[in-house]
């Protein structure tokens, strides 16, 4: 099933177009990482997703019912987490959640249960304000999972991080996945998504440009294969046909490969051939890379 779908959202202000036909799928149980540059479309998107923009059709749907026709019912159980964190920072930890508490009537073993969750139990007696960056957005984790909500939309979450909290977070994200919650969570930075999600949608300008696992966006990933051989126009000769080869100098040939496979057949080719190899070099084309490619094809 699929825990967030939309259908051709589009989204105007004024005569402006911010979103263009944007068809989200999102696998429940998936951490997806929704990845743009700054002014992409990601907060309206989570915005409309929220019910906090209202969309002008009906195209959204979460658990497969209509956001437009049942909003209460899907908020109810949706997490959010918009850029910074929600809490009242005169009140300790302990006591923002026993805030919450009062409005969800969880009771006291909620609490334990949550604060353990985002490791916070031993700074419980503090004052939110006193809190870290990384506790302060733990924290703000901790008020949105409060009342277990089986999706969690979290725009930004790991901005202003430092390297610590953004591990923190990220073994967070995967602790709270394992407890089967969907986790849908924007970024403007790849290398911030590669790790902890399990699906990648890439937009830009307002329209998505890329959307599958993330297997299916490492396979884009290309190797350049530079190898020193005794016969570098033979070895050309031999490959031509099914790769791309150039002679970046004397005895040498460069070949591109684009998995595992791919560079199977090639060393295979090379050998077959009775070309002897005398070294390899091997440069994967990095997956920011990839991120601008497809950005950029969006351009032309
Ligand atoms: N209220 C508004 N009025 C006019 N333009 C807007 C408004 N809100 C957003 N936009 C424009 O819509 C586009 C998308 O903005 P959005 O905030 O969704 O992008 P984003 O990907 O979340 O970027 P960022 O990471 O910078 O927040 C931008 O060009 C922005 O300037």
């Amino acid at each position: 099933m699929e825990s967030i779908t939309t259908k051709d959202l589009s989204y105007t202000i004024g005569s402006k177009a911010i979103l263009n036909n944007i068809s989200l799928n999102v696998p429940e149980g998936s951490i997806y990482g929704y990845l743009g540059r700054n002014g992409a479309g990601k907060s309206t998107t989570i915005k409309l997703l929220l019910g906090l923009l209202e969309e002008a059709d009906d195209t959204i749907f979460i658990q497969n019912k209509s956001l437009k026709q049942n909003r209460t019912e899907i908020l109810a159980s949706t997490g959010n987490l918009i850029e910074s964190p929600c809490f009242y920072t005169k009140l300790t930890v302990f006591e923002n959640l026993k805030y919450l508490d009062i409005i969800y009537g969880k009771g006291r073993k909620r609490i334990d249960e949550v604060l353990e969750l985002v490791d916070l139990h031993k700074e419980k007696k503090k004052n939110a304000s006193a809190l870290s960056m990384g506790m302060k957005q733990r924290l703000g984790i901790a008020m949105a999972i409060f009342h277990d909500p089986k999706l969690l939309i979290l725009d930004e979450p790991l901005n202003g991080l430092d390297p610590q909290g953004i591990f923190e977070m990220r073994k967070l994200f995967q602790h709270l996945n394992e407890q089967g919650k969907t986790i849908f969570l924007s970024s403007h930075i790849l290398s911030e998504l590669e790790k902890t999600a399990t699906h990648i949608g890439i937009i830009e300008g307002g329209k998505m440009v890329f959307q599958g696992t993330k297997n299916e966006l490492l396979n884009k990933v290309e190797k350049e294969v530079v190898l020193k051989v005794n016969d570098a126009e033979k070895a050309t000769l031999a490959l031509h046909e099914s790769f791309s080869v150039s002679q970046p100098g004397p005895g040498k040939i460069s070949v591109r490969a684009n998995d595992d496979k791919n560079f199977n057949l090639l060393l295979k080719t090379v050998i077959e051939n009775g070309i002897e190899i005398y070294d390899i070099e091997s440069q994967s084309t990095h997956l920011e890379q990839i991120f601008i490619n497809l950005i950029s094809k969006n351009h032309d």
